[in-house]
């Protein structure tokens, strides 16, 4: 990161350029028929040296670019001083300067292979023990809890990067779960949501894992309280809360406080940010659910892709192809949004976990020198998993007005080959052909072919596909842990690079406060008509309208 504005770099003046001449021609139809070699020169493999069934497929061939404007975008990278910006994350060094922190989610996922000197990183491996230690005797049945039966269930609370990261790894990776152990996941202050996961529990077979690192956390403390005292109401004695609730936090203070044993936390630090700390202790619900060497696999995923990331030419380094192809439709064509659509019902919550690990990094409009950009920066993260998502929204996605560049992601073998596998290869089939109908669309000239000439217009047009839509193809062999690791890590990385290029910090979540403040406010207010002050009168017509028809 150089410190100036992304748009005062050379490389992005005729990026800019390149976009106003080019446009027109940049038509995939025509570039895939100029250049039958298309796919292997736009498509990069990524292969794991310490584990062989680790690979991940890139095909980026079916995006609007040609190689000089691939190569300028490597320039811009190499402009925004990536290269040197990585290395600065992966030393330790404070790069999440309005904190003043590191950036050291790498670090907990590293097996001796980055030397990182951080107060702190050197407790990795004591915690990961500690995990291991819990796990192993929760999963085995040693772990009794206060009428001395083994655990069934667990409730892991928090919100966030707390909750987030438990949430879609354990589902992407429930073919590994211990199925007799059910994982829960509270996060929601709505009261619905602990009380309907109480309902499923077991006060003798439920273990509450809190998570939140700073532990200050308003929905996070106010539901871990709310399942101590059902707890209680159930056990009576507050000594076999020890039994029943365990913490993942960086606050030992605040853990000590609500009650939970020194013994019972699991540590983690500053330096890992909420949306990067599913590879920290906030992963024991998926440790606890996958297994101690499982959770592991996944780390060391993650590990791979992290090296490919650190020591690959930017040109076969995939992060940062991503990252390059991103800016161009963020920058140039004007694309708001992103679109992640995995092909993989295990992966549904995808997207939900980037919408946050994305927006929150990337969605800044300041840089790190405290200039207003003049550019785009984080683009808008969705998406579902298919092929739901081409019954409802893909209609917008092949003949709506919008771009929306897309990433579509699917294993080539599937956990449940059930029917033969009949399902997974009607699955793969759509995950085919939806790049391929977004790319080439259909013609009028063809569908007028198809119709015949008796067609009206009208129902001519209704059925052109323009075609030349934009996205990436990512296949993997199957999502297995460490596969899924280097996916995550793949993405991290991306987002890195793009704040890198924009300039701005991709670590802190400035934007997240104010509306916590408003809120603590306005909850002092909500007794009476006569305490609501300060507001404008939409505010206050609202809390007036909740006071008059509320029912306690
Ligand atoms: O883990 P904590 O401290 O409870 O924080 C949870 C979440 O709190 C939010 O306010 C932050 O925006 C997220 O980044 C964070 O993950």
């Amino acid at each position: 990161m150089s410190g100036k504005l992304a748009s005062e770099y050379v490389s992005w003046k005729i990026l800019q350029k390149m976009y106003d001449s080019e446009r027109p021609k940049l038509v995939l139809r025509h570039l895939f028929g100029e250049d039958p070699d298309r796919f292997s020169k736009l498509s990069r493999e990524y292969s794991s040296s310490a584990d062989p069934d680790v690979a991940i497929l890139l095909d980026y061939s079916k995006n609007l670019v040609t190689q000089p404007i691939l190569d300028t975008l490597f320039a811009l990278a190499r402009e925004a001083q990536v290269e040197d910006f990585r290395d600065k994350m992966f030393a330790g060094e404070h790069i999440n300067n309005t904190e003043d922190r590191a950036v050291l989610h790498v670090a907990l996922r590293n097996f001796g292979e980055f030397k990182i000197s951080e107060k702190g990183v050197d407790e990795v491996p004591d915690v990961l023990a500690h995990m291991k230690e819990f796990t192993e005797a929760v999963r085995g049945g040693e772990w009794k809890g206060y009428t001395g039966k083994t655990m069934t269930d667990i409730v892991n609370i928090g919100i966030g990067g707390s909750d987030l990261g438990p949430v879609m790894v354990t589902e992407a990776l429930k073919p590994y779960a211990k199925r007799d152990l059910h994982a829960h996941f509270v996060s929601n202050i709505d009261g619905t949501h602990i009380a309907e996961t109480l309902r499923q529990c077991n006060p003798e077979r439920t273990l509450f894992i809190v998570a939140s690192k700073t532990f200050t956390t308003q929905e996070t403390i106010t539901n871990a309280e709310t399942a101590r005292d059902w707890f209680l109401s159930f056990a009576k004695d507050k000594a076999h809360v020890a039994k029943h609730f365990v913490a993942l936090s960086t606050n030992t203070k605040a853990v000590k406080a609500f009650g939970i044993d020194e013994d019972n936390m699991f540590q983690f630090w500053d330096w890992v940010g909420g949306r990067y700390s599913v590879w920290s202790a906030i992963g024991l619900s998926v440790a606890l659910v996958i297994g101690y060497n499982r959770f592991e696999e996944f780390l060391k995923g993650a590990h791979g892709m992290d090296k490919h990331f650190k020591q690959t030419p930017l040109e076969e380094n995939l992060p940062v192809i991503l990252a390059l192809l991103g800016i161009w439709y963020n920058d140039f064509y004007g694309a708001q949004t992103y679109a992640l659509l995995p092909y993989d019902q295990y992966m549904h919550k995808f997207p939900d976990y980037f919408q946050q690990g994305d927006m929150e990094s990337n969605g800044k409009s300041f840089t790190k020198n405290g200039e207003r950009v003049n550019y785009q920066t984080g683009p808008i993260i969705w998406g579902a998993a298919g092929t739901n998502g081409q019954h409802s929204f893909y209609q917008l996605l092949h003949q709506g007005t919008k771009l929306i560049p897309a990433d579509f992601l699917a294993p080539t073998t599937t956990h449940n080959p059930i029917s033969g596998s009949k399902h997974h290869r009607i699955l793969l089939s759509n995950f085919f052909a939806q790049p391929e109908a977004l790319a080439f669309g259909k013609s009028e000239y063809e569908v007028r072919r198809e119709l015949g000439s008796s067609a009206s217009d009208v129902l001519v047009k209704s059925k052109v596909f323009e075609g030349n839509r934009p996205s990436n193809s990512i296949m993997f062999p199957l999502l297995t842990p460490a596969t899924l690791g280097a996916l995550i890590a793949m993405y991290e990385h991306k987002i890195f690079v793009q704040g890198a290029i924009w300039g701005i910090n991709s670590f802190d979540q400035m934007g997240v406060e104010l509306g916590k403040v408003l809120a603590k406010n306005i909850l002092g207010q909500l007794d009476k008509p006569q305490d609501v002050t300060g507001h404008d009168s939409s505010t206050t017509g609202l809390i007036h309208y909740y006071q008059k028809y509320r029912k306690e």
